[in-house]
């Protein structure tokens, strides 16, 4: 039997160019065993890459904010501090950096994304004057203003609940401090080459190859491992 696993979508089922790469559609498909799309994109991104694998819409979003398996949605982050920080920002000069098109946030729950381009420092700043419980988080992709109390691995723990399936029984995959959290709850987990230091400390093996090319090397030794 192959492994359930856990993965993440930007930067580890992805080109360098940020594309979905192709191979996602050969492998994913029949993958005997869940598969739980884990991601910090806003919540139809990952319903929609499921829907078109063809695969049970199985997925942890914004972070963890928003965890959907077995048709139901649980939202589990609390917009109200993110927003008030973002808010904070803007009112110090700041800008979510998307330009008039903000498809990012457009159907976002629980959390605000900002654009790499934006100013860090005063983010961070304004951030850290919030509190305790709301923090940055550097996808690689995008910064993440998301409450403390949702992860990735906090959402595959009810994931995991909800299918019958031991947390540690994941094979986890992925690229950047978003992702730590989904490594320390799976029984196995995998940092791409293109991951960034957090990600690459807190996996298991980090490995030789990039993007979908590391992903696809794993699935293959989980398949030959299983047979
Ligand atoms: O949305 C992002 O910033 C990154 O998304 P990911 O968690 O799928 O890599
Ligand atoms: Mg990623």
């Amino acid at each position: 039997m192959v492994p359930p696993l856990a993965l993440d979508i930007d930067g580890t089922l992805t080109t360098a160019s940020g594309r979905i790469d192709a191979r996602a559609f050969e492998l994913l498909p029949d993958w005997d065993a869940p598969v739980v799309l884990a991601t910090g994109k806003a919540f139809p991104y990952p319903v929609a890459l499921a829907h078109f694998l063809g695969r049970a819409e199985t997925v942890i979003a914004e972070n963890g904010g928003v965890v959907h398996v077995a048709g139901e949605t649980a939202v589990l982050g609390d917009p109200e501090a993110p927003r008030a920080v973002v808010e904070a920002f803007r009112e110090r000069g700041g800008d979510l950096g998307w330009g008039g098109r903000d498809t990012v946030n457009r159907w976002r729950e629980t959390e605000v994304a900002l654009s790499l381009d934006v100013d860090e420092t005063l983010l961070r700043e304004v951030t850290a004057a919030a509190g305790g419980d709301v923090e940055v988080v550097d996808t690689g992709y995008a910064y993440h203003v998301k409450s403390t109390g949702v992860s990735k691995g906090r959402g595959l723990e009810r994931v995991g609940d909800t299918l019958d399936v031991d947390p540690d029984e994941f094979v986890a995959i992925g690229d950047s401090e978003n992702d730590v959290s989904t490594f320390a709850v799976a029984g196995e987990s995998y940092a791409v080459a293109n991951a960034d230091v957090a990600a690459r400390d807190a996996a298991d093996v980090v490995l030789e190859e990039s993007y979908m090319d590391g992903t696809a090397s794993v699935l293959a030794d989980l398949r030959a491992r299983s047979e």
